[in-house]
């Protein structure tokens, strides 16, 4: 990273949300928009690039996601959603033949700078997969692991893992079968498991990538639910599939298009109503992707 006045970190997205009306994403806020009011920037990506081996799958990414809302990931497959998903907490270290280039600021930092410790990185930014994934152990051990990790689990385990499963929306649910294993649970309860375990130790952000797309409609609705209220502690980043489902659930919206190319990144309703781009109207309304 470089030190001259283009590379000057951003100002540290604090929890100040006393400046409605503030200049984001270069635009003036509406002091209208309720969630505006707290629109501090949580994760930004400066002249991002990604390559696997010599195959470049994202091109100079630049996006700011506010914080404690839910901004969706959309576009064709293999346009670089997962991709632009993992580069926000190094997931992409674990791919051999992966590289990034440019900056991905969290909290005022670097994530790429030499001294961050993607490890504890990752428990900042957690992440929640396509496929339910619970580990062979009971729920309470599943969850617990989370709060392990991070060397949280002293004292009140217990009172740890029930606030995570009702912040999930399954305590209720599972309240009496702690000690099954989460593997006897249905496919939508796995799913809100592994939220569950995602933010036990209390990360800052939640990654998703098609966390529904796995689901029946009724669990998808759930989860779809859950995210909206996730939103209002966490900052929720999210791939998806289904245009509907950003609509529905997203605050902001980037358009990926073929090629890892960043088209447009607004907010959902002047996406889904208005975008800029005749490409991301062509996608939105289905003529190709
Ligand atoms: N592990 C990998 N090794 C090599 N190339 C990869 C790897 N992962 C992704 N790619 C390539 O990078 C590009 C972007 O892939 P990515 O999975 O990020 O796209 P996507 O938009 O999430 O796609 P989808 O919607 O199909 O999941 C694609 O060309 C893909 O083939």
């Amino acid at each position: 990273m470089g030190t001259d006045a283009q590379h000057e970190p951003p100002q540290s997205s604090s929890s100040d949300s006393s400046d409605a009306g503030a200049q984001t994403d270069g635009r003036m806020v509406s002091e209208s928009d309720d969630r505006s009011h707290s629109e501090s920037v949580a994760l930004e990506s400066r002249d991002l690039d990604v390559y696997y081996g010599d195959d470049q799958a994202l091109r100079s990414i630049d996006m700011k996601i506010p914080e404690g809302q839910v901004t969706a990931l959309i576009g064709p497959s293999g346009c670089g959603k997962s991709t632009f998903l993992r580069s926000i907490n190094r997931m992409n270290d674990l791919i051999d033949v992966a590289r990034v280039d440019g900056d991905l600021y969290f909290q005022g930092k670097n994530v790429y700078d030499d001294d961050v410790d993607p490890v504890a990185l990752r428990r900042k930014i957690g992440m929640v997969f396509q496929k339910p994934n619970p580990f062979p152990k009971s729920i309470r051990d599943n969850v617990a692991y989370g709060l392990r990790v991070q060397g949280k689990d002293d004292g009140d385990v217990d009172e740890k893992v029930r606030t995570a499963l009702e912040r999930a929306a399954l305590l209720e649910e599972v309240e009496d079968q702690l000690d099954s294993s989460g593997l006897d649970l249905s496919g939508g309860q796995q799913q809100r498991l592994c939220i569950a375990r995602a933010i036990a130790p209390d990360p800052e952000v939640i990654l998703m990538d098609e966390p529904a797309s796995a689901l029946d409609p009724v669990a998808t609705s759930k989860i779809e639910d859950l995210i909206e209220d996730l939103s209002k502690e966490y900052t929720v980043v999210i791939v998806t599939h289904n245009m509907q489902q950003a609509a529905r659930i997203s605050d902001k919206t980037a358009v990926f298009l073929t090629g890892g190319e960043l088209v447009e990144f607004d907010d959902t309703n002047k996406i889904f109503e208005n975008p800029e781009h005749d490409r991301v109207e062509d996608y939105i309304t289905g003529k190709f992707g």
